[in-house]
């Protein structure tokens, strides 16, 4: 059992971007190499047992937390990007955040069919990211061929 209280090291920033919304703040939880450590042990165990075979996960906050992460659950990390970043074919999915709205891609060939995935993130406000991650999986799963007889 840790001894660090993780939520310590979450700063909570009122009114940032905009007024009414509260900020959480995870820089002093990645300014600190135990509390940081301890946060990726906390997912890799929520993992045991589980077969994962890639991580994926949206820029920028969502990689600080998965890459460490595939990296001990020795699995593939596969990148969710802002538009116009990946040079492969992507997917593209349109979604609405909680001070905006925004389009996350992946690449066509990211997820392969019958993969177990993984979504990272490192927070939920209102969901529509990691929602939008979820539909760029499932558009990566390319339709089973016709079945003949
Ligand atoms: O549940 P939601 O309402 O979707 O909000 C959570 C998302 O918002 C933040 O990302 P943001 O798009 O601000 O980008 P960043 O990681 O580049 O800071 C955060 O890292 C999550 O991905
Ligand atoms: N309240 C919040 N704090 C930090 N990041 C966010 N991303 C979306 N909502 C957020």
């Amino acid at each position: 059992m840790s001894e660090i209280d993780l939520k310590a090291y979450i700063r909570d920033i009122p009114d940032f971007p905009k007024p009414g919304i509260l900020f959480r703040d995870i820089t002093p939880l990645l300014a600190n190499p135990h509390a940081f450590n301890e946060a990726i042990d906390q997912m890799a165990a929520h993992c045991e047992g589980k077969k994962i075979d890639a991580i994926v996960a949206a820029e920028a906050r969502g990689f600080i937390f998965a890459a460490p992460l595939a990296l001990k659950l020795n699995c593939g990390f596969v990148p969710v990007r802002k538009p116009g970043k990946l040079p492969f074919d992507t997917h593209a999915f349109h979604y609405e955040l909680e001070y905006g709205s925004d389009t996350l891609e992946i690449h066509i060939d990211g997820v392969q069919p019958g993969q177990n995935v993984l979504m990272v993130d490192d927070l939920l406000a209102t969901g529509g990211t990691m929602k939008a991650c979820c539909n760029l999986v499932k558009r990566s799963e390319p339709p089973l061929p016709a079945a003949v007889s």
